[in-house]
């Protein structure tokens, strides 16, 4: 009898959502074991048949009660988080439809609350794929015309 190896999870399939406010971007800190404790941006598991702009639609809804427009994609990073979870982040910018709206805690059991954090001062630490954007120098804002 062979032993079959130990079978190694798929990638899994995320889509994460820049929400921007002026220079603020929508960070929560993860209580999901998947980054738990690390800030993250709203965003979830890519479901059957969604496109990326749905899935950004609806896991922003689903987390903070926001909605979205002018989402639009950005880029998609390729990243082997732990030996046994790999995640390809699709990288969405979105602006809130209603800035009046303020963000709500709606999983409390996934995320410890949103907060708007300034670009150039966000806190620590980050999740992962999110990390090494940053640290890559990338910046998810408009450019605007000069
Ligand atoms: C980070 C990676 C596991 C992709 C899924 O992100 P997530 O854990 O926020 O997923 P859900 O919001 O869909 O629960
Ligand atoms: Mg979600
Ligand atoms: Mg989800
Ligand atoms: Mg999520």
């Amino acid at each position: 009898v062979t032993a079959t190896p130990p079978s190694t999870p798929l990638p899994k399939v995320g889509v994460a959502v820049f929400l921007l406010s002026g220079s603020k971007v929508l960070l929560g800190k993860r209580l999901s074991a998947i980054g738990h404790s690390t800030f993250a941006l709203p965003g979830g598991h890519l479901e059957f048949g969604e496109s990326f702009e749905e899935c950004a639609t609806r896991e922003v809804k689903e987390e903070t009660g926001l909605d979205i427009d002018k989402t639009e994609y950005l880029t998609v990073t390729n990243n082997v988080i732990s030996e046994k979870v790999h995640v390809v982040s699709i990288f969405m910018r979105a602006v809130p439809a209603d800035p009046s709206q303020n963000p709500q805690t709606l999983e409390p059991e996934k995320c410890d609350g949103w907060d708007w954090y300034e670009w150039n001062n966000l806190p620590k630490p980050l999740f992962g794929p999110l990390q090494d954007m940053v640290q890559s120098g990338y910046n998810p804002f408009p450019t605007t015309a000069s």
